[in-house]
């Protein structure tokens, strides 16, 4: 049995609502076992999610040794992980940067973009063991484009699309393929960290004039994490509605 063959265990963090709960949604559907991790779990409930994880894990991706301690548990229970999905994200304050408040800087970048050092660093090697891995970190178009009084965010997210190229090149004879995903603003609880006038001036922003769904953001993480990508790594794949053309 080839390992595209087995069902495969995906582990998506910052699972317990919004985006990773609907990519976990999707794979679940596409036969895939689900480990999730985040911080908060109060509103995370089985029946209304549709699906029921082999773990759920309350994890901080910022923290690298709970990061460590927390895959090796997930290991023991599933033997292999083969589809990480970095998704855990924060957006932070929204204000200039010269008023920026430093430890909120280091908090956002902590979060979006040394979260996803960690877990990388930790499940690539039983990955590349394995001869077979799919990475997807979610990006964003912010992390292309920049949006003013969000630089933190902005910054960290273009830090995962040049993070998620290096690892790639490192992994490229591995059978391990990292990928990005950039979408636009899609209408998760992350929204009550911004303001409605942020929020009008991003939609103004996309050609088809709404925001993504949760689920065409999960089909493409789907697609993405599946052995049918094949000869894509390192790339951002875009979900911006035509506002990103490059
Ligand atoms: N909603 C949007 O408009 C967009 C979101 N994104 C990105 O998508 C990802 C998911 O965002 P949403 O679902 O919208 O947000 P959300 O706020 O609905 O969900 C984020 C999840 O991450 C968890 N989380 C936060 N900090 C964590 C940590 N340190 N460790 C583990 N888990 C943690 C939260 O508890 C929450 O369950 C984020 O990386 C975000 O930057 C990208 C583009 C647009
Ligand atoms: C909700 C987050 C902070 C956000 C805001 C705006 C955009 C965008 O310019 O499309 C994003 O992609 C986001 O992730």
């Amino acid at each position: 049995m080839s390992t595209t063959d087995v069902v495969q265990t995906a582990l998506i963090t910052g699972g317990a609502r919004g985006l990773g709960l609907g990519i976990a949604r999707r794979l679940a559907a596409d036969g895939k076992k689900i480990i999730l991790w985040d911080i908060n779990f109060n509103d995370f409930d089985v029946a209304q999610a549709g699906f029921t994880p082999i773990l759920n894990q309350c994890v901080d991706v910022s923290d690298q040794n709970a990061v460590q301690t927390a895959f090796g548990e997930a290991l023991a229970v599933t033997g292999k992980i083969e589809i990480l999905v970095n998704n855990a994200g924060i957006n932070g304050v929204i204000s200039p940067t010269w008023d920026y408040p430093i430890d909120e800087w280091q908090r956002v970048l902590n979060i979006n973009l040394t979260g996803i050092f960690n877990t990388c660093r930790t499940a690539i090697p039983q990955m590349r063991a394995n001869g077979y891995g799919r990475i997807v970190n979610v990006a964003s178009i912010a992390g292309k484009e920049g949006n003013p009084g969000s630089s933190a965010y902005a910054a960290a997210k273009g830090g995962v699309i040049a993070y998620t190229k290096s690892i790639a090149k490192e992994l490229a004879d591995s059978g391990v393929l990292a990928n990005c995903i950039a979408p636009t603003m899609a209408e998760t609880d992350l929204l009550k960290q911004v303001t409605p006038e942020f929020i009008a001036t991003i939609k103004a922003k996309i050609p088809m004039g709404r925001f993504v769904k949760i689920e065409e953001v999960a089909a493409m993480v789907a697609w993405i994490a599946s052995s049918e990508c094949s000869f894509t790594t390192g790339f951002t794949f875009d979900l911006s509605g035509g506002r990103a053309t490059y």
